[in-house]
C-alpha cells in the first residue's frame, strides 16, 4: 500500500472559470481544479493541493485538485443580482486607474471605493494621462471631493514616464495590489511597464487553457518583484460592478463625504433620503468647501440606496 500522497501548499495566481494556476513556493505553476462542484478558490488564495494521481487528469489539462483554502484576510468582490463574483483575495490595497480620457464615470468610481471600503482595503487613485494638459486638469478637479475625503490620489504619465512613476512603484513595493480600471485608462500600458511580457505569456497560458476563449475573461497575478513580495492582480469588468452584497442601511458607512455628517442626523435611522434634521442633507453643497458633500456624490448616494434595497432580482 502505498503512502497517501501530501498536501502541498501553493497560491492561486489565475482562474479561468473553475480552473486555478497554483504556483508552489518554488515558482512551479499547475493547472489545478477546485475538489467538489463549487468553484471557490480566487486568485490571492493559499491553498493546499494534491497531485492527480498517474493517469488520472494529467495530460488532460488538470495537474491536481484543491483540497484546502487557507482562511482569508480579506476578500474583494463584485456582486451582481443574479451571480457573485469575486475578483481576488488577500489584498493590501487597491489601485483604481482612470485617465484624463477617455473621461471616467464617477458612479464607478464611486462603486470600487464603496467595495474597497466595505472590506477595509485602502484604496489609491491614480489619474494617468497628465500629459494631456486641460482634459487632465478637468478631470483633476472633478477629483477634487475625493481628495477631501482623504484618498490617496496620484497623478500619473504612463506614456511619458516622469516622477510619479517612481511614486507609484514606491506604494507598490512588497505589496499585493488589485489594479481596476476602466477600458482605456491604461492598465495594460501598466501592466506591461512593471512586468515586461506578461500580458503575452497570460495569452499563452489562457490559449493552452481554454482555447479559443477570450483571454481577458481571466484574473491574473503578476510578480514585480517576488522577493520583495511586490504582487499585481488585474482583473477585467470595472464596468459591471454592481454591489448587492452592500446593506443599503450600511451604505453611508463606506462613503467617508457622508458618514462624517451622520452624527447630526436628528433620527438613529436616518436614511439621508428624506427626513426632517437629516445632518446629511443639509451638508449637500456645490463648490469645493472642503466639509461640504457635493451633490453628485449625494446623487450616487441616493441612486445607489436605491438599487440596494431592491434586493435581488431574478
Ligand atoms: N496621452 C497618454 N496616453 C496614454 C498614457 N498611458 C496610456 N495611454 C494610451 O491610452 C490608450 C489605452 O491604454 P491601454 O494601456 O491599452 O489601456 P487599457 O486600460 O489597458 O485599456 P483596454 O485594453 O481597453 O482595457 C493607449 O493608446 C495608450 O497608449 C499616458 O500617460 N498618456
Ligand atoms: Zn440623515
Amino acid at each position: 500500500m502505498s503512502a497517501r500522497p501530501a498536501l502541498a501548499p501553493g497560491l492561486v495566481v489565475a482562474t479561468h472559470g473553475r480552473h486555478c494556476i497554483v504556483e508552489s513556493p518554488d515558482g512551479t505553476r499547475r493547472i489545478c481544479h477546485p475538489r467538489g462542484k463549487k468553484s471557490t478558490a480566487v486568485v490571492g488564495d493559499h491553498v493546499l493541493w494534491l497531485a492527480a494521481a498517474q493517469g488520472q487528469g494529467q495530460g488532460q489539462g488538470d495537474d491536481g485538485t484543491i483540497e484546502k483554502l487557507e482562511p482569508r484576510r480579506n476578500l474583494f468582490y463584485r456582486q451582481d443580482e443574479i451571480r457573485t463574483k469575486s475578483f481576488a483575495a488577500n489584498l493590501d490595497q487597491v489601485l483604481i486607474l482612470i485617465a484624463a480620457e477617455p473621461e471616467f464615470s464617477e458612479t464607478q468610481l464611486s462603486r470600487a471605493l464603496i467595495a474597497a471600503e466595505a472590506e477595509r482595503i485602502p484604496p489609491i487613485i491614480a489619474l494617468n494621462k497628465s500629459d494631456l494638459g486641460e482634459p487632465f486638469t478637468r478631470a483633476w478637479g472633478w477629483l477634487a471631493p475625493y481628495r477631501a475625503m482623504g484618498y490617496d490620489m496620484l497623478p500619473l504619465s504612463l506614456k511619458t514616464g516622469g516622477e510619479s512613476s517612481g511614486e507609484l512603484a514606491q506604494r507598490l513595493k512588497g505589496k499585493t495590489t488589485l489594479v481596476l480600471g476602466p477600458s482605456g485608462a491604461g492598465k495594460s500600458t501598466l501592466i506591461n511597464q512593471l512586468i515586461p511580457g506578461a500580458l503575452v505569456a497570460t495569452g499563452e497560458l489562457s490559449q493552452a487553457l481554454n482555447t479559443g476563449k477570450h483571454t481577458t475573461t481571466s484574473t491574473t497575478l503578476y510578480w514585480v518583484d517576488k522577493e520583495a513580495g511586490t504582487a499585481m492582480i488585474d482583473s477585467p469588468g470595472f464596468q459591471e460592478f454592481g454591489l448587492h452584497h452592500v446593506d443599503a442601511r450600511h451604505l453611508a458607512d463606506f462613503m467617508p463625504d457622508i458618514k462624517r455628517h451622520i452624527a447630526g442626523c436628528k433620527f438613529y435611522n436616518c436614511t439621508h433620503l428624506h427626513e426632517p434634521g437629516c445632518g446629511v442633507i443639509a451638508a449637500v453643497k456645490p463648490g469645493d468647501e472642503a466639509d461640504s458633500i457635493s451633490p453628485r456624490r449625494y446623487k450616487i448616494y441616493g441612486d445607489l440606496f436605491a438599487e440596494l434595497s431592491q434586493g435581488p432580482r431574478y
